[in-house]
């Protein structure tokens, strides 16, 4: 059987040297690990414009621009996703847990610290090697 494969805007959202990190709920996919809020691309729409609507729904902030970071396609065993990173630092608004959902800023340095899904392993690995 063909696995669902779903494609999502993620933001990595970076003020002072910290990232935004959220808490995924135990009911969601990978739920109970950290994530760098985002959600899944509506048919039609670019990744900017996912992310917009994205983090105004679950940070309450609003996003003016954002770069492409990195593409991770990836295969969990229950769902491919293919991750559209993008690094968001020019944003109006307090970022917390808009959702209800545990929030935090976090020094990029102790990222790897958290509990994140398979897939963002190589973010974090990008993260940290740009800081040297
Ligand atoms: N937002 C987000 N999703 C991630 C990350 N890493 C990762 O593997 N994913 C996976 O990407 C998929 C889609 O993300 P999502 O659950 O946030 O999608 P969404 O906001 O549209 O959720 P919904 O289905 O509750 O409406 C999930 O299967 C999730 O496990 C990450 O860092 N951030
Ligand atoms: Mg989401």
């Amino acid at each position: 059987m063909q696995k669902k494969r779903v494609e999502v805007a993620v933001g990595v959202i970076e003020k002072a040297q910290q990232i935004f990190v959220c808490l995924r709920g135990e009911d969601q996919h990978q739920g109970g690990l950290w994530e760098f809020p985002g959600g899944k691309m509506e048919a039609g729409e670019d990744v900017f414009s996912a992310l917009k609507r994205e983090l105004q729904e679950e940070v309450g902030i609003e996003i003016y621009n954002s770069s492409e970071l990195m593409r991770i396609e990836h295969d969990y065993a229950d769902k491919a996703v293919c991750l559209y990173i993008h690094h968001v630092e020019d944003f109006s608004g307090e970022a917390h847990g808009a959702e209800g959902q545990p929030s935090k800023w976090v020094a990029v340095e102790q990222l790897h610290e958290l509990a994140f899904p398979e897939a963002n392993k190589a973010i974090v690995e990008l993260l940290q090697a740009r800081q040297n």
